[in-house]
């Protein structure tokens, strides 16, 4: 018989508090080998005092870690091998070239990958030869990502790594994590946005307060918990937006101004019956689509607010971002 492999990372009931701040209030999960998994939430939400009690860089209050089956603080010495998360900036001499910081950090470890071959992964040709001090934040970003992954670990821990990334410079950094896994890695991400975690996650955890809120697949989520599909139109007179809360089926009805009219968004547990009543209505409509829901949903029916709302942020800039 096969030796069961102890999942990549197990969390227990962690709890970390920094004297009157509880950060983490009782954290459950569990990150399968081989899996790209992701701590999705807003600011302030607990992702990084998590990552953080996971790599060992913190001691939990309460609970319990294990990293590859072992105790990331009483025996660190044992994962750190093959753990390793994305370095501070801090870590950095800005003097030294992208090719230059690559090489010296590629000559610690032994079986690492060569600066070339983070420089490809990352793309990071066009700035092999800048200092780092000169690098922008995207560029900055990718550099540290690849840093990690030099030691080719068996778990690659990356929090926010696609802060300050254009789009292509995030589809770069998609594509190595996504390399690492198919390499034989787990990854273990942060992120607050939910196309991120859509795109790239094989399952997420949303956090928020200090808890997983739910977690699973992206799309086991949407189907679990939004039931109902979108009818989304642009509408030219807003006097008929009172009456969409009438129609059957409806239950939500979402609307923002926009250049030619009023965009609006019609949550339906009857969508195709929605959509023909929106386009055979008597107001004049546009664009009319059917849509379906997607994490953001998840996030407002399991913790009852917006994701963009204070003291959450969203960098999504898609239609369902609507406004009431
Ligand atoms: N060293 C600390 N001392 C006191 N409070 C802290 C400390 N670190 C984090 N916190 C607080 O704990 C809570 C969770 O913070 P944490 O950084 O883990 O959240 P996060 O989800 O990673 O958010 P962000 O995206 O802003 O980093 C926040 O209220 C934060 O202010």
């Amino acid at each position: 018989m096969e030796p069961a492999v102890a999942p990549a990372v197990h969390v227990s009931g962690l709890e970390k508090r920094y004297g009157s701040v509880t950060a983490v209030n009782g954290i459950h999960l569990t990150v399968a080998s081989g899996e790209i998994f992701g701590l999705l939430g807003p600011n302030g939400a607990g992702k990084t005092t998590t990552i953080e009690c996971i790599v060992g860089l913190r001691r939990p209050t309460s609970g319990t870690v294990r990293v590859l089956g072992s105790d990331p603080v009483a025996e660190r010495d044992q994962i750190r091998p093959c753990v390793a998360i994305q370095p501070q900036h801090s870590a950095l001499f800005e003097l030294q070239t992208v090719e230059e910081t690559l090489r010296v950090w590629s000559s610690l470890y032994t079986d690492a990958a060569g600066a070339e071959e983070i420089i490809d992964r990352l793309g990071l040709h066009d700035c092999r030869r800048h200092r780092v001090g000169k690098l922008s934040g995207g560029q900055r970003q990718r550099l540290l990502v690849g840093l990690a992954l030099i030691s080719r670990p068996d778990l690659l821990v990356l929090d926010e790594p696609s802060a300050g990334m254009d789009p292509n410079a995030r589809e770069q950094l998609w594509a190595a994590v996504t390399g690492h896994r198919l390499a034989g890695g787990t990854v273990l991400l942060s992120t607050h946005t939910m196309e991120e975690a859509h795109a790239l996650c094989d399952r997420v955890a949303i956090v928020d307060g200090g808890r997983v809120a739910t977690y699973g697949a992206p799309e086991d989520l949407v189907r679990e918990h939004t039931p109902e599909r979108y009818v989304t139109f642009i509408l030219r007179d807003t006097g008929a937006l009172d009456e969409f809360e009438l129609w059957e089926g409806v239950s939500r009805v979402t609307s923002r101004p926009v250049r030619d009219g009023t965009f609006v968004q019609l949550q339906s547990a009857v969508p195709e019956r929605t959509m023909t009543a929106v386009l055979n209505a008597s107001f004049e409509t546009r664009d009319v689509a059917l849509r379906e829901p997607s994490l953001e949903e998840v996030f407002r029916r399991v913790t009852g607010r917006d994701f963009d709302e204070p003291g959450a942020r969203s960098s999504t800039s898609n239609a369902s971002t609507t406004s009431e």
